[in-house]
């Protein structure tokens, strides 16, 4: 059965790139999210921007499986790299999500652990197979590790250093994990992709606003690019 896939970003920087490509657009409305409905190459696609945080991207995520009938989610955006290799406009995608600010490390849980779940949830490794193949044909580096999300925009060295250490995560951004947990709860396959915009360190906050733009629709540009091959 053919697939409808979803791509979601948390701004609208993030999909704004997507929209101008989608066929037979309609819009909708629903718990205060603006879902766009169309084609791309004859394939089925539903575009949203979550809001910033897990709490909304859960929300958005959850929505674009069961309300809109989704049944394989890429996200796109961008991050804070972690890793010294990531230079602002690099690609990283998942190979897995953890959350850095979950935390009962009180009752002797490690940090991003609770019962009954994992520190870090796996993403589908056809889908990544599907983004190597994309980068190889269009020359494209593509960096494949741990992202960690957390509600906090990270601006500190020394709080992107222990993220870094504590989860060995790469890349940092606030609701990548929240989709990973949604759709692996759902069994629905996910991506997450992101551009780098800054470093997370003092300098973020204007790298961010200088990048956001450019990086974003990096992201966006591959992302959609992929969607031909699934
Ligand atoms: N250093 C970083 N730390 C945490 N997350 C990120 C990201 C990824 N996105 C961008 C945006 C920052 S908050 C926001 C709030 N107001 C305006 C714009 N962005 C949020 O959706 C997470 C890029 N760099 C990051």
């Amino acid at each position: 059965m053919p697939k409808k896939i979803a791509i979601m970003g948390a701004m609208p920087e993030e999909i704004a790139p997507l929209l101008d490509k989608l066929d037979n657009v309609t819009t909708s409305v629903y718990a205060c999210n603006t879902y766009y409905e169309g084609t791309y190459r004859g394939k089925e696609i539903v575009v949203a921007y979550s809001k910033i945080g897990k709490v909304f991207a859960t929300l958005t995520a959850t929505m674009l499986i069961e309300k809109f009938g989704c049944d394989l989610l890429l996200f796109s955006g961008v991050a804070g790299a972690i890793s010294d290799e990531l230079a602002i406009g690099d690609l990283i995608i998942a190979d897995g999500l953890c959350q850095h600010d979950l935390d009962i490390t009180a009752f002797g849980h490690p940090h991003g652990y609770v019962p009954e779940g994992e520190v870090c949830i796996p993403t589908d490794v056809t889908l990544r197979n599907i983004a190597k193949e994309v980068a190889n044909e269009k020359g494209l580096k593509l960096k494949e590790g741990i992202i960690a999300t957390g509600d906090q925009f990270v601006a500190n060295s020394e709080r992107k250093e222990w993220i870094g250490e504590t989860f060995k995560a790469h890349a940092l951004e606030m609701e990548g994990a929240s989709v990973a947990v949604v759709c692996s709860s759902m069994g629905v396959p996910f991506f997450i992709m992101r551009a780098i915009s800054d470093s997370a360190d003092m300098d973020a906050g204007f790298d961010f606003d200088a990048f956001l733009e450019s990086s974003a629709k990096t992201s966006a540009d591959f992302v959609i690019s992929m969607v031909e091959k699934i």
